[in-house]
């Protein structure tokens, strides 16, 4: 099975590297390609990692035509104008979402929104602990790859330092990957405000049980949150300052000048899933706050006496 790569930022470049470096035929396609081609790197997203022989950077999006599964690693909320553009090139193929989020404007993860432009492929989610450095230098990762009937599919994406658990549960693979982005926003503001460690800890297990709540209404299966897509990305990006979204909010949390250029995903899935919650009305707090907080509604002292002062009760 041929596969391609849809976006050559650092994740969709680390993606590919990984599945070359086993010999498979790989394509890889940027919207602005720069010199990678000649290069035979991503300088701008993730220098210092040459790309095996049988990677190719594709000269135009058309030629993913010739792919039977198709990685989609542009941002999150990039991906609904991205297959609304490109619908017919993606007729019957198989489409794994790579990317982590809830889209702002419908509400929707990355599988409905698959579902909706592209109704002939087959949607896939991969999600799971992983810093595109770590893959991109072979260092073990494991992830999970959710898809109806994805056996043959964890075996074509499967690599030497990937290793893939495979789950029916498109719906809760993608929130918990999605979620853990809010969650690790609000720890890392936690830390560079010098709230403590055991402060990013309860915001940790409480940030879980919103997505949990989150996830059983949007009809996720019950345990999927406590594998990869959800225990396991919630650990890591919460704690390492290689997360863009915990060190956004540790730039925040110490009021240094926020970093710009950067895919920071949690920001709009914060809102969107606040959003949801509001209409649902479901106890969302950590996530609401972190709106709050980026929104300049309150401050970060607010917002931690508000989520203090909620009323008592059982865990
Ligand atoms: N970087 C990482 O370690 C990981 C990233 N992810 C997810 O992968 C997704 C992509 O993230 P990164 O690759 O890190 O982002 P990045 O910031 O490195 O690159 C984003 C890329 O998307 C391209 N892009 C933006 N809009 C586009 C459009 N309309 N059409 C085509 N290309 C477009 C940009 O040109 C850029 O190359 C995100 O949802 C992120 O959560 C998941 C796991 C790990
Ligand atoms: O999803 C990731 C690790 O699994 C990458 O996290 P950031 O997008 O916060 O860098």
């Amino acid at each position: 099975m041929s596969i391609s790569v849809l976006g050559a930022g650092a994740f969709g470049t680390a993606l590919a590297i990984s599945l070359a470096q086993d010999g498979r035929a790989v394509g890889l396609w940027a919207r602005d390609p720069g010199d990678m081609a000649s290069a035979r790197e991503n300088t701008r997203r993730l220098p210092g990692f040459a790309f095996p022989d049988s990677l190719t950077v594709l000269e135009k999006i058309e030629d993913v035509q010739t792919s039977d599964i198709i990685l989609l690693a542009v941002p999150m909320q990039k991906l609904a104008g991205f297959l609304a553009e490109n619908a017919t090139l993606f007729q019957d193929k198989t489409l794994v979402a790579c990317c982590k989020g809830v889209d702002l404007q419908s509400g929707l993860g990355p599988a409905e929104i698959i579902q909706r432009s592209c109704p002939s492929a087959t949607p896939a989610i991969l999600s799971g602990p992983s810093f595109a450095v770590d893959i991109a230098a072979g260092l073990p990762t494991a992830l999970t790859l959710a898809c109806e009937d994805g056996e043959a599919l964890q075996a074509a994406l499967s690599t030497k330092n990937i290793r893939l658990y495979r789950s029916s549960d498109l719906i809760g693979v993608e929130i918990g990957g999605a979620l853990k982005n809010v969650v690790a926003i609000a720890c890392g503001i936690a830390i560079g405000a010098g709230l403590g460690e055991s402060a990013r800890a309860a915001l940790m297990t409480r940030g879980y049980a919103e997505m949990q709540r989150y996830a059983a209404l949007k009809g996720a299966n019950s345990d999927t949150l406590s594998g990869l897509s959800g225990f396991g990305d919630l650990t890591l990006t919460c704690s390492s300052a290689k997360s863009r979204n915990y060190s956004f909010g540790l730039a925040l949390g110490h009021g240094d000048p926020l970093p710009e250029g950067t895919t920071v995903e949690g920001r709009a899935t914060a809102k969107a899933v606040s959003n949801f919650a509001q209409s649902a009305n479901i106890e969302m707090p950590i996530a609401q706050m972190v709106v709050a907080v980026l929104d300049k509604q309150l401050t970060i002292g607010q917002a931690v006496e508000s989520l203090l002062s909620r009323p008592l009760k059982e865990e």
